[in-house]
């Protein structure tokens, strides 16, 4: 299969401090891969570069065949390129589905100026991807109202509604409860085959249950990368985790 990401020995310096210190990656249409570490391995400045968000120090990355690494924020998401934050950024005093069609048509800001069609095809574009998200009995309520899992699944929908090719998902799993977290991964689990989804996470059962490959990073750089299982009986990853690993 083509190579759609390819992250090549990816650095990202901050004063002395290496937080990324030669990151290589190759992910292929459709793979669902985690990025794993303890806090402060750099996973989360890992994808801010890959979205756009921060500056490489060294390295490339390439995104369906063209080098991208120049190309701010905006112009990576136009190329396919979607992402959530820790902290879900949305407009809270809009409502869920007026989130959603601003996302889908972010050059146009007030959509009250769209011509007509247009305005009904993206509100049911919207409204097709809040139902995909169990979202649609909250079309009409505020974001800022939503429950905290409500907000995770808000922002997932609000990235995917114009279409990305890769989704970028940063620990999307903080503070849910129990029955938030099955939720989201079965929303997760239902997204089109075809999206190329690199997770974030520290929950391991979301990972698994995500994640076809995992990689473990730390002090900026791969330690490891197998499936989650081999991952999980990696006496290495574990000395990382229990913080006995150089
Ligand atoms: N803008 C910044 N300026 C200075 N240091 C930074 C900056 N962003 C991140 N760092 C540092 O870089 C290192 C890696 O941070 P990063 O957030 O990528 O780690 P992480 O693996 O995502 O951690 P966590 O799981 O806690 O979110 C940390 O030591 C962090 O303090």
């Amino acid at each position: 299969m083509t190579d759609q990401l390819v992250v090549t020995d990816l650095k990202r310096h901050f004063g002395q401090l290496r937080a990324v210190d030669g990151f290589s990656l190759t992910l292929a249409k459709g793979d669902r891969h985690a990025l794993i570490g303890c806090n402060g391995a750099g996973k989360s400045t890992v994808l801010h570069m890959i979205a756009g968000a921060v500056k490489p120090t060294a390295g490339r990355i390439r995104f369906d065949g063209t080098d991208i690494t120049g190309r701010g924020s905006h112009r990576r998401s136009r190329s396919g390129i979607a992402r959530t934050f820790q902290t879900p950024a949305l407009l809270d005093t809009f409502t869920c589905l007026e989130n959603l069609i601003l996302a889908a048509r972010p050059h146009h800001r007030d959509h009250r100026w769209w011509p007509k069609a247009r305005r009904a095809a993206l509100t049911e574009k919207a409204m097709r991807q809040l139902e995909a998200l169990n979202l649609a009995d909250d079309a009409d309520v505020s974001a800022g109202e939503l429950s905290h899992g409500r907000r995770r699944l808000l922002e997932i929908a609000v990235a995917l509604v114009a279409d990305p090719r890769l989704l970028l998902l940063d620990e999307p799993a903080a503070g849910l409860t129990e029955a938030d977290k099955e939720r989201l991964v079965d929303c997760l689990r239902a997204l089109p085959t075809e999206l190329t989804v690199l997770l974030v996470e520290h929950h391991q059962d979301v990972v698994t249950a995500i994640a076809d490959t995992v990689t473990v990073l730390h002090n900026g750089q791969k330690l490891t990368s197998g499936t989650p299982a081999e991952i999980a009986a990696d006496p290495q990853v574990a000395e990382v985790y229990l913080g006995t690993a150089a």
